[in-house]
């Protein structure tokens, strides 16, 4: 059980700050994820709270107590890492026993914490091999196993899948799912690059850029509902269409302009000042469909090249935009030829709009429960 809390945390090297003031709360049993580009400071942050960087101002708390200056071995911590991190010459017994022998913990209590372990990661039967004779997706479980056996109070894992095949990867990503089943009540924290790791592990994700929380949320609020321009994009693959756009008519519902000529009426307030106000306009590849006679139409194009993928395919359309084509999610059996026309359209309550600085207007009108 460990609450968490971040105040204004912030890391520097040298004069190069990464983090900039974060502030978070995370509750006891959460599974948090932290996602972001490459570079946005996630590692940094998980590194932060593990005790592993020191933080050059703010406060972090464990169950109320800061612990700035608490060493890594007494936060009650334990952390998973890409690459496993195992002793090469010792047994898989051993590398999880390990820790609680330092710790000089009785060899009954050992003992057994290990075997429950194993039992959990169903590695009972490799117990006795070493390392290098186990799988790379066995591997990442005793690292699992031997974090677990430690009884952290906070779990930490920094991108453990990503040196696992595709395979491997979801196969492991359950392993944890049900991990985190096995263990309520402790706070797990996941960094990764893999949307579909973040969707489907996370109680809440906090989405990061530049040392910044562009959002944090539910998995379903983040999708649904954007807060901003960088997180409509960031989350959803293949990422949301953004159009530029003018308000052609504010008020209860906006319509607005788009670059082609259509207009769209949107469920979303904006005050009368807004009329004429250049927005984004978002629509993700998946909440559009082709439009059936008598429907109205607001994208219209040509089909410039086809991904079929057997479920689904990604139509890439020819809107007269040199710079971006326009992509649909279509289903895979729907018959798109290259070159032919297209006429779209989607439900309204899918339809995004964002001010001219990012910020999302849907979100201030329609809340979406978590
Ligand atoms: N020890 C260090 N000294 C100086 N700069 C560092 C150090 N460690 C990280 N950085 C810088 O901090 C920034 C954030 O790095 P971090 O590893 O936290 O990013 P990340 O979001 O985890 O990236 P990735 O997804 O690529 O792993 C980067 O610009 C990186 O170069």
């Amino acid at each position: 059980m460990a609450d968490l809390t971040l105040r204004q945390v912030r890391k520097a090297y040298g004069s190069v700050e990464i983090l900039h003031g974060i502030d978070l709360d995370i509750k006891s049993g959460e599974f948090i994820v932290f996602v972001g580009p490459s570079g946005c400071g996630k590692s940094t942050l998980l590194r932060t709270i593990a005790g592993l960087e020191d933080i050059s101002s703010g406060t972090l708390q464990i169950d109320g107590e800061t612990v700035n200056d608490v060493p890594p071995s007494k936060r009650g911590i334990a952390m998973v890492f890409q690459s496993y991190a195992l002793y090469p010459h010792m047994t898989v017994y051993d590398n999880m026993a390990f820790g609680m022998r330092i710790a000089r913990a009785p060899k009954e209590e050992i003992d057994r914490r290990v075997k429950a372990a194993a039992d959990i990661l169903q590695l009972t039967p490799y117990l006795a091999r070493l390392p290098r004779a186990l799988s790379g997706g066995q591997r990442q479980r005793v690292a699992i196993g031997r974090a677990i056996v430690r009884n952290p109070k906070v779990f930490l894992f920094d991108e453990p899948l990503s040196n696992l095949d595709a395979a491997l990867r979801v196969a492991t990503r359950i392993e944890i799912a049900k991990l985190k089943e096995s263990m309520p009540a402790t706070t797990m924290i996941y960094v990764t690059h893999d949307q579909v790791e973040a969707m489907t592990l996370a109680d809440r994700i906090v989405v990061l850029k530049d040392g910044y929380i562009e959002q944090v949320g539910s998995p379903m609020e983040l999708y649904k509902n954007p807060g901003n321009l960088f997180v409509a994009r960031f989350i959803g693959s293949p990422s949301m269409n953004i159009l530029p756009a003018t308000v052609s008519r504010a008020g209860a519902r906006t319509e607005v302009k788009l670059p082609e000529g259509h207009t769209v009426e949107v469920p979303v307030e904006t005050p009368a000042s807004a009329a004429g106000a250049k927005v984004h306009f978002g629509v993700r590849p998946e909440d559009l469909r082709v439009a059936r006679e008598g429907e109205s139409v607001f994208l219209e194009g040509k089909v410039d090249y086809v991904e079929q993928l057997g479920e689904v395919q990604l139509v890439y359309l020819d809107i007269g935009r040199a710079d971006e084509p326009l992509v649909v999610k279509l289903p895979g059996g729907a018959p798109v030829e290259r070159g032919a026309p297209l006429r779209l359209t989607a439900s309204a309550e899918d339809l995004h709009l964002f001010a001219e600085d990012g910020s999302s207007l849907r979100r201030r009108q329609l809340p979406v429960a978590a």
